[in-house]
């Protein structure tokens, strides 16, 4: 079975020969593409292609953008932190701050074992960072056990043996947990233990602001206890590319040099950010219409036979559908027979697929969606019926 890797890399290639748009295939004549595999497949709107066209620019190594200058200012305001730095990605966001915290041989990081971080990329923290990954069990809110994150942290007096926790990491929303929000209550919880023991806290945000939209909670005060945060502009915000990290001044200092150390150090990169700066504008309220729709998919995909989906634990913009005990659905064979429908999902797993809703995703797609799936699943059930 394809891994998310795989579904995610290649579905390029696998959407031409699986559903060519202009031709029907046996009964099944696919009307529309659906892309629900993420909220990272958006395109750039025409105001972004617009504003990435006309953007002022500069040399953002030898001196500063000036466009990436003001999307950095407008990131470290709303998150309320001292300042903020553009990277390429979420990943590199994350392994800047990791390794900016964690810049002595020997440091040990506690994390969720179904964390991004810890699943999706490459180890980076290790084979790149050096820093050591200590697990701690994500519960199926996407949260850590108080009692576990500080029993993972390592005695000083056994520096000897042990290598020394410096940072703890939360994501939130929680991907791997299906889109879960992690309380402001909760982060200052953790918050409280990483201070206790001279620790930081950084926080995997890349659809924080997702977070903050379904709590109801202002963004800068979600984040208030983390020392750092790498915010996604490439999720569910809408921009092509790019996250931006923000911290204290004397973090984002060091995040600076690391960039450049990873080969992120990028010129006129105000391009990228013109972009990222309509995408606040234009997406950021948008978000709670995504949650919407997705209660509204999921609740209505819980109607079908042959698939489950626990309505409540959607909290924002991800679906969990699993597949019915004893049906012979598996995700894979599932989403080959929605694809011949348009309709394109991520398996989680053998037995569990994944829709995210995103902006370019119209009520209708939803309908259609709803209206394609039944008769998905008894492609697959009862071939010989279709
Ligand atoms: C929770 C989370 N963190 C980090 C990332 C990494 O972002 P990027 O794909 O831009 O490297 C992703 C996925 O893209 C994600 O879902
Ligand atoms: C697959 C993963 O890396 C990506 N962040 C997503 O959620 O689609």
């Amino acid at each position: 079975m394809p891994t998310v890797a795989d579904s995610y890399g290649s579905h390029g290639s696998q959407m031409k020969q699986e559903h060519p748009s202009s031709f029907t295939q046996g009964i099944k004549m696919v009307m529309k593409s659906v892309d629900l595999r993420s909220d990272t497949v958006t395109k750039p709107t025409d105001a972004m292609r617009e504003a990435m066209c006309n953007a002022e620019v500069d040399d953002d190594v030898l001196g500063y953008d000036p466009t990436a200058r003001r999307l950095e200012e407008e990131m470290a305001k709303m998150m309320g932190k001292e300042a903020a730095l553009f990277v390429p990605s979420g990943t590199m966001g994350n392994l800047i701050s990791v390794m900016a915290h964690c810049d002595v041989r020997g440091s040990e990081v506690i994390l969720g074992d179904n964390c991004h971080i810890h699943v999706y990329e490459n180890g980076g923290i290790s084979t790149i960072g050096g820093v050591h990954p200590k697990t701690v069990k994500n519960e199926e809110d996407g949260t850590m056990d108080l009692a576990a994150i500080e029993a993972a942290i390592r005695d000083p007096k056994g520096s000897t043996f042990y290598p020394s926790t410096r940072l703890i990491c939360l994501e939130n929303t929680h991907a791997n947990s299906g889109g879960r929000c992690l309380s402001v209550e909760y982060t200052e919880r953790v918050g409280e233990i990483a201070k206790r023991h001279g620790l930081k806290l950084h926080i995997d945000g890349a659809r924080i602001f997702n977070a903050s939209v379904a709590l109801g909670v202002p963004v800068h005060r979600l984040v208030k206890a983390a020392d750092s945060v790498s915010v996604c502009l490439s999720k569910g915000l809408g921009a092509p590319i790019g996250s931006v990290v923000v911290g204290s001044l004397s973090f984002i200092e060091k995040a600076k040099i690391l960039r450049k150390t990873l080969g992120g150090g990028m010129r006129q990169i105000g391009i990228l950010c013109a972009a990222s700066l309509v995408a606040l504008q234009e997406n950021l309220p948008k978000l709670q219409l995504d949650h919407k729709k997705a209660k509204m998919l999921a609740e209505g995909l819980n109607q079908v036979k042959g698939i489950r989906v626990n309505v409540a634990a959607v909290e924002t913009n991800m679906i969990f559908i699993d597949m019915e005990d004893g049906s012979k659905l598996t995700a894979e064979k599932l989403r080959k027979s929605l694809a011949e429908f348009g309709i394109l999902v991520i398996p989680e797993n053998s037995s569990r697929i994944r829709m995210v809703i995103h902006h370019q995703i119209t009520a209708s797609d939803v309908h259609y969606t709803l209206s394609c799936l039944q008769q998905a699943v008894q492609t697959v059930e009862e071939p010989t019926r279709i």
